[in-house]
Formats: C-alpha cells, sequence, structure tokens
C-alpha cells in the first residue's frame, strides 16, 4: 500500500522565509505575531490567558499540550490573549476530571490559530539563535497557502518595540476584586480579613496575582492603565501594586511614571511584578532593554542578593530592566540565574520594590510568595 502524508492543514512563516508545515487546530485564518518558547511541562491555559502574551505567538517545548483540556477555572483573564500556539502533537482527547472542553474547540470558539506536528526543538534553537522573529501562522483545513503572502505578512509585523499594548488588555473600568477564592487551595497565606487597602494599577493583571494579593490580607481595588496619581490616591490606599501587562515597558512609561511618581512622592509602599518591575524601575530612573528571546518558563532560577538563596520561578518576559542603568539609591535584589538578568529591585530604604519573575505562578513554582507578604507587612498589620 502506497503511503499517503495528510496534507498540511497550518503554515508557520518566519520573516527570513523559513517555513515550518503542520496540523492547524483552533480558529482558522492567519495571525502575526513575534513567536517566542515557553518551556513550562504544565499551565497551557494560564499561558494562553496570560495578558502579557498580547502579541505574541507562543511555542510549547513540552510536547504534550492539550491533553487536559481546558476548565472554567484556570484562566488568566476572560480570553485567550496569545495569538496562536505552536506544539510538537496536536492534542489528543483531553483526559482530566476537570475538563470541559478540548483545547482545539476553545481556541476555535475565541479565535485563536494552532499548529500541531512541528519540530519544536529546531524551532526553539531557531529562535534561541537569531532572537524571537516575526511571524505569520496560517490555518486552513483546505491547506491553500500563499507562502510568499505569509512571509511578506510576518515581515510586516511591526515588531514589539514601542507598542503600549497595556492600554488594549487593562480593565476599562475600576473594580473591586471580590473573588473568595484563595491563591492556592493548599492554604498559602489564606486570609478571611483583609487588613490592608491596595490599589492594583491594571496594565494585564493575571488573576492569580489578585487572589495572591487578597491571600496576603490586602483588600484589592484596581484601576485601568492609565489612572493618575490623582485618581490613585483619591481612594486612599495603604499600597499600591502594578501589574504585569504586555508590549514594550518604555511605550506603556509615557503615562504610568508620572502615576508612579506622584504615588512615590506621598511614600506609600509599592510593589510590581514584571511589567510593573519595569514600570518601577523607569519611574525611578532606570532604563528597560528588548532581550534577544526572552525568559518563557517555569524553572527560572533567581538569586535572593540579599539572602543568598535562590528561587525557583515562572518568568514571562521580552524586555528586561538594565542593572547598569539604576541610579544609587536604587539596590539590585534579584537576579537571574540563567543569564545574569535583573529580576529584582528596591528604593533602598524604604517599603518600595519589584520582581521581574512571577511570584503568583499559575503556572509554576510558588517560591517566591514571600514577596506578596512582605508587600502586605510593610503596610502594617
Ligand atoms: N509578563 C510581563 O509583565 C511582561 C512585561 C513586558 N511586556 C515584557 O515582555 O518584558
Amino acid at each position: 500500500m502506497p503511503h499517503r502524508t495528510p496534507r498540511p492543514t497550518a503554515c508557520l512563516a518566519l520573516a527570513d522565509g523559513t517555513l515550518f508545515y503542520g496540523r492547524g487546530f483552533g480558529a482558522t485564518g492567519t495571525r502575526t505575531a513575534e513567536l517566542c518558547f515557553n518551556t513550562a511541562m504544565t499551565g497551557y491555559q494560564e499561558i494562553m490567558t496570560d495578558p502579557s502574551y498580547a502579541g505574541q505567538i507562543v511555542t510549547f517545548t513540552f510536547p504534550h499540550i492539550g491533553n487536559v483540556g481546558v476548565n472554567p477555572d484556570d484562566d488568566e483573564t476572560a480570553d485567550p490573549v496569545a495569538e496562536g500556539m505552536v506544539v510538537k502533537w496536536s492534542p489528543t482527547e483531553p483526559s482530566n476530571w476537570r475538563a470541559v472542553e478540548r483545547l482545539s474547540d476553545w481556541l476555535a470558539r475565541r479565535g485563536r490559530v494552532a499548529i500541531g506536528g512541528i519540530d519544536t526543538r529546531r524551532l526553539t534553537r531557531a529562535i534561541r539563535q537569531q532572537g524571537a522573529p516575526h511571524v505569520a501562522l496560517a490555518h486552513d483545513p483546505e491547506g491553500n497557502f500563499d507562502v510568499e503572502a505569509l512571509v511578506a505578512a510576518a515581515r510586516g509585523f511591526s515588531g514589539l518595540e514601542g507598542l503600549d499594548l497595556a492600554k488594549t488588555v487593562t480593565c476599562a473600568q475600576s473594580y473591586r476584586w471580590n473573588e473568595t477564592r484563595w491563591a492556592w487551595p493548599d492554604g498559602f497565606g489564606t486570609q478571611t480579613e483583609p487588613r490592608h487597602k491596595v490599589v492594583a494599577v491594571d496594565y494585564g493583571a493575571k488573576r492569580n496575582i489578585l487572589r495572591c494579593l487578597a491571600s496576603a490580607g490586602c483588600d484589592v481595588t484596581v484601576l485601568p492603565a492609565t489612572a493618575t496619581a490623582e485618581d490613585v490616591l483619591a481612594l486612599d490606599p495603604d499600597g499600591v501594586f502594578l501589574s504585569n501587562g504586555p508590549g514594550d515597558p518604555a511605550a506603556t512609561g509615557a503615562y504610568a511614571v508620572p502615576m508612579i511618581q506622584g504615588v512615590l512622592d506621598k511614600d506609600l509602599p509599592v510593589f510590581g511584578i514584571c511589567l510593573g518591575h519595569q514600570m518601577l524601575a523607569l519611574a525611578l530612573g532606570g532604563k528597560t532593554v528588548k532581550m534577544n528571546h526572552g525568559h518563557h518558563g517555569a524553572n527560572h532560577p533567581v538569586k535572593d542578593l540579599e539572602t543568598g538563596k535562590v528561587e525557583i520561578t515562572s518568568m514571562n518576559h521580552g524586555f528586561a530592566v538594565d542593572a547598569q542603568s539604576l541610579p544609587s539609591g536604587v539596590e539590585e535584589t534579584h537576579r537571574s540565574l540563567f543569564d545574569g538578568s535583573n529580576c529584582g529591585i528596591r528604593l533602598s530604604g524604604k517599603p518600595v520594590f519589584s520582581v521581574q519573575h512571577h511570584p503568583e505562578a499559575s503556572p509554576g513554582p510558588q517560591d517566591s510568595f514571600y514577596l506578596f507578604e512582605r508587600f502586605a507587612s510593610s503596610m502594617g498589620r
């Protein structure tokens, strides 16, 4: 019997002309984005719904993606935010008691394209070597691809530099975080009586961050990204939290920096995560830089420079704070043991600090949860 290879139904085109063919799933159509790779072994639903992935397509280096389906509880925001996904094996039938839907149906319903059957090792090596490429990912069940047009679309993608994407994923209006579910059911910092009034500025906040703040005893009011210092201070908070978010920190800094400086003038405790960390660094006079291929995974070792302790952390960033650019009075507190890049800062002698990694995990290890407790205790007991 002659062996017939099924016709490819998806095509991933890199701006340098490299093509990967595979089996499409999820929505049909074409998306352009920057391509990154994520090394986490679990948490594809949390990753796809992390607002910080706006403008990006994610290559999963772990081969078994989709095997636990999707469920109503693991979304980090209402919809997937990453533009699409690239995987080694097309998803099999989900097998998990929490699954309510197949990954492919969920992606299709929410307009996200995906490609399976890809040599993700080769692709990951290419990303590491050349830096995060601009790509076009097309899914067509008929398998008709105009590859020249796809490569041209990939080349036409503007890239993330200079893009303020926080505005596109922030909440439309302020709201109070009133979910009664704690960050982790196994009981980290579960707190029933909130003691600290916190304003969280939403640049694309993951829900588990808000849960962790609540679990550490914070009563959280969330404000849109463009909130001014007056908006924040009008709520008379005990502390201000700056969230994660997508895009180029320098672009979002145009309106975030004056807000943060206004808050710092009032001597309030401030805690930032990821984009929030980058925003705080900019507000304190530092600079951010675009990384070659960034950090995206759940296994990144970070050293606490004060204690010498190493935390295994969850990461998702393509920009970094340039530690050399930090003015005196701003200390580097954490550093990546993968590449030495900056992972944390503190304003000397003040309860003003931030980290590049994700202490809320989701997905990932919970080693860094202490940072939420540090923020809570900086607001008094
Ligand atoms: N997770 C984040 O907040 C990401 C921050 C920023 N957009 C970056 O890519 O570095």
